[in-house]
């Protein structure tokens, strides 16, 4: 009689045994006790960037997912445009002179900056050193030519989720309706979404932002999430 048949005779029937009992049998005949030690390890915190075409909703998307996420840090951007009616400072952005921002460029504080439509806009690293090291997932709020530098900077080491509208014309309707640009600055605006919705190639993953639709825009960019934290081969950025 081989080891393994010897050892099976020692399991008593299911039907006759308490559970702990049948733990002990199982244990004895494997001749080891079962680990309660996590199968998988704990997710690495991940980086997260939501780019897209000005209008698209990334503000909105971003507002409504911190709503529902509170665990998710949102990156607060540096940047030197004027405040917005209802922006609050450190809160929507940080805002700071052109002399300031240039400053912290100088200190190598900014994983990535841009000068977008005459305004310089930045990501400070240290306040996502200090959140990943905390275990916070991250958030990165940023136009397409930003996310096209941090694709080059981070590679596959974060996930790039692309925002669109459902077609042009909404997202022109969109700009319009929002009443914050001058007629240049919205002109050049969509001129610039039409070149950029042709770079959605370069993200991992598109979500559309339909009209009326942001509670399913934030639903599926939550989905991604929760894809991206069981993957088994988990993304590792470091900054
Ligand atoms: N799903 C949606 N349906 C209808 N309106 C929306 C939707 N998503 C966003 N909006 C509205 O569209 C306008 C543009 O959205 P938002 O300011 O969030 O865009 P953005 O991508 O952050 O723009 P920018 O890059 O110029 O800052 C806002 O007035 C917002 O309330």
């Amino acid at each position: 009689m081989s080891d393994t048949q010897k050892s099976k005779l020692t399991i008593p029937p299911p039907d006759k045994v308490s559970r702990p009992e049948m733990l002990r049998a199982l244990e004895f005949s494997l001749g080891s006790s079962f680990s309660t030690n996590p199968i998988s390890p704990p997710p690495n915190p991940l980086i997260i960037v939501i780019s897209g075409p000005s209008g698209v909703g990334k503000d909105a998307v971003i507002k409504k997912l911190r709503q529902v996420r509170e665990s998710l840090h949102f990156v607060v951007t540096a940047t030197s445009r004027p405040m917005r009616e209802g922006e609050v400072d450190g809160k929507d952005y940080y805002f700071v002179s052109k002399e300031e921002f240039l400053s912290m460029v100088e200190r190598n504080e900014l994983l990535e900056y841009a000068l977008v439509y005459g305004d310089y806009k930045g990501i400070p690293k240290k306040q996502i050193r200090e959140f990943m090291e905390k275990g916070h997932d991250i958030v990165l709020r940023v136009d397409v030519q930003g996310a096209e530098t941090l694709r080059k900077i981070l590679g596959n080491s974060a996930v790039f989720i692309f925002l669109v509208a459902e077609n042009e014309l909404e997202l022109v309707k969109r700009l319009i309706d929002r009443k914050t640009e001058t007629s240049e600055a919205l002109l050049v605006r969509i001129a610039t979404a039409r070149e950029e919705v042709k770079h959605v190639r370069d993200f991992d993953y598109v979500v559309v932002n339909g009209e009326g639709k942001l509670d399913s825009a934030v639903k599926l960019v939550e989905s991604i999430i929760d894809a991206e934290k069981a993957k088994v081969r988990q993304r590792r950025a470091v900054i």
